[in-house]
């Protein structure tokens, strides 16, 4: 249905816009806040521990993501990784693997934003996609993205990724809206929720 109506839109001339919903994840302080807010305003925020989640609205060009929700089926999930602290790698890989497990999760793409790549020794790609065990996700599409939040180093690099990798793009809008025509093209309405507990899922 939803590819039905994506075909007449573009039949039409129109750039559909659609609805997608992702989570974000993450040990404590690995850097999601930092990361929603330098997405949301491109500003460096001082955060505090979460308590609950964050929800944000986010503009973004070419890709047509939008909702990042709690519970319910998501199509993608957002695992955010200090990857400054090798200390701590083992318990993100324990909190990922559980995320995955989730039924809701199990045909979820999964991004891995490895933050904090601006402080010294933080772990290369590979070595994060070992120590978090993402060869033995088997089909599941992953990526490991290096970021930085506070520059903002690869973020939209991990979006684009996204894009690409969500399974069945149009028949996954959960509703599609029709843009004005002469407004600028290719404007993305992504709406993001940062979630504080796994538990929460
Ligand atoms: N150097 C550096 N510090 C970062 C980066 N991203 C976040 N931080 C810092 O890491 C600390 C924790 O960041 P938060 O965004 O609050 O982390 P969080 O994952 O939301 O933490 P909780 O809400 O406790 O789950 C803050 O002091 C941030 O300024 C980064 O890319 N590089
Ligand atoms: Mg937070």
């Amino acid at each position: 249905m939803g590819a039905s109506i994506a075909k007449i839109a573009k039949k039409l001339g129109f750039l559909p816009q659609c609805r997608i919903r992702i989570v974000m994840v993450g040990l404590d302080s690995s850097g999601k806040t930092t990361i929603l807010y330098k997405l949301k305003l491109g500003d460096l925020l001082k955060t505090k521990p979460t308590i609950g989640f964050n929800v944000e609205t986010i503009q973004y060009k070419s890709i047509c993501f939008d909702v990042w929700d709690i519970g319910g089926e998501s199509k993608a999930i957002v695992f955010v990784v200090d990857s400054s602290d090798r200390e701590r790698i083992p318990e993100a890989r324990k909190e990922l693997h559980w995320v995955l497990a989730d039924k809701e999760l199990e045909n979820a793409a999964v991004l891995v934003l490895g933050n904090k790549q601006d402080l010294s020794d933080a772990m290369s790609s590979s070595e994060m996609a070992d120590k978090l065990g993402l060869h033995s996700l088997g089909q599941r599409p992953w990526y490991i993205q290096k970021t930085s939040a506070c520059s903002g180093y690869g973020l939209y690099e991990g979006l684009h990724w996204l894009s690409n990798n969500i399974s069945n793009l149009a028949d996954s809008c959960s509703y599609y809206h029709f843009p004005n025509p002469f407004s600028r093209p290719h404007k993305i309405d992504l709406t993001l929720i940062e979630i504080e507990n796994v538990i929460l899922l």
